[in-house]
């Protein structure tokens, strides 16, 4: 029998956790409020005869940049852009899953540059080369495809930028991750490691580390670091470098982390697609031209921009293959092609080049 005069002390955790569970409810009837709102948002596109693509690159950037900056705390920013951006996913899921090419095998910094860019909610198809991405997107097999373009060490993918030059794919929207290499293999320690596998990019990346660290171990480049990992998982002896998803992926151990020389190692990746992107106010436009092989040509076509106070991101060069030195010219400006400025300067410039290709306006990175 229990004495009715002894009341039971609460757990101190009660309370709040009775808070919890009541927030809990209320975030579960809001999630899929919102989840049924994506579903009448698809009935909406699919009678306005918009079946092809459900996806909204433009919005979804409004929705981060308005979360992001509404976020009061004690959440980060990142973490609340990161949330936002899975449940975007789904509720696009709910209309429709997207079809996403990227660089593969499974496991690559591509296929996390795309569930940065689109979240998890996605189909994603590992594809073995940059070409049959940009094919896959042009045929139409996918939606969008996920690319890098440049890294913060070693410079430009020139691979990328030469495949924009034949193709009428656009830009659609672009991810920066900050990459971090780890030294991963079967073996217990460093001494047993022969030879060391990864992307040639990575290979330099680590240049310094594996001089110091690997002295006198063969290195060798292969088509991923994804694929680095998998080798090293059947090759006894061998080593990759790769990211942590690689090692879980083909269960390795991390032998030594964070092995990039350079603190800051970032690669940039470029989406693309087939449609284009209607402005946000905060985009940026990338842009293919040529001009004659004159003096001073290149100053010419530039000179608009800075009139026009347009800011310049990106300059590239690389060799065009009709003739020697002569150059086809990669840029990046701030603004998208609909601003009256940027309209004005790129009519200016059409008239100065021999070719002006836009390849996109696109919503620059919420990270
Ligand atoms: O607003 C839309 O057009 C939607 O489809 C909804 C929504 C969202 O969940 O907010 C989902 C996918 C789109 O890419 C953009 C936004």
């Amino acid at each position: 029998m229990r004495n009715p005069e002894i009341t039971p002390v609460e757990h101190p955790l009660a309370g709040i956790r009775r808070e919890i569970d009541a927030i809990d409810d209320q975030l579960l009837a809001l999630l899929n409020r919102r989840a049924a709102c994506a579903q009448q948002v698809a009935e909406i596109k699919t009678a306005a005869g918009e079946v092809e693509c459900f996806h909204r690159p433009e919005r979804e950037a409004e929705v981060l940049r308005r979360m992001a900056e509404r976020n009061p705390g004690p959440l980060g920013r990142d973490v609340v852009v990161r949330f936002f951006r899975e449940l975007m996913s789904e509720c696009l899921a709910l209309e429709k899953p997207l079809a996403v090419a990227f660089l593969g095998p499974e496991g690559t910094f591509t296929q996390q540059a795309a569930f940065k860019h689109f979240g998890h909610a996605i189909a994603a198809s590992p594809l073995p080369s940059i070409d049959e991405i940009f094919r896959s997107v042009e045929g139409g097999a996918c939606q969008y495809g996920v690319v890098p373009v440049e890294n913060s060490t070693e410079g430009v993918i020139t691979h990328t930028l030469d495949s924009f030059m034949r193709s009428g794919l656009l830009i659609t929207g672009e991810v920066s991750l900050r990459i971090h290499h780890n030294l991963m293999g079967q073996c217990e320690d460093l001494a047993g490691i022969r030879e060391v596998f990864s992307h040639q990019q990575s290979l330099a990346q680590c240049r310094g580390w594996l001089d110091r660290q690997l002295p006198g171990v063969r290195r060798t480049a292969v088509s991923s670091n994804a694929e680095a990992a998998r080798l090293a998982a059947e090759t006894p002896g061998c080593a990759a470098i790769a990211g942590e998803v690689a090692a879980e992926l083909y269960g390795l151990g991390i032998l030594a982390r964070n092995i990039e020389d350079e603190p800051d190692n970032t690669t940039r990746f470029l989406v693309i697609g087939r449609n284009p992107v209607n402005r946000t106010g905060q985009d940026k436009t990338s842009l293919l031209l040529t001009t004659r092989n004159d003096p001073g040509a290149l100053y010419g076509v530039l000179e608009p921009f800075a009139r026009h106070g347009i800011s310049m991101s990106k300059i590239e060069s690389r060799p065009s293959r009709r003739g020697a030195w002569d150059y086809v010219f990669f840029v990046d400006v701030e603004g998208h092609r609909d601003d009256p400025t940027l309209a004005g300067a790129l009519a200016e410039l059409e008239r100065k080049t021999t070719l002006l290709k836009i390849l996109g306006s696109y919503p620059k990175a919420v990270a």
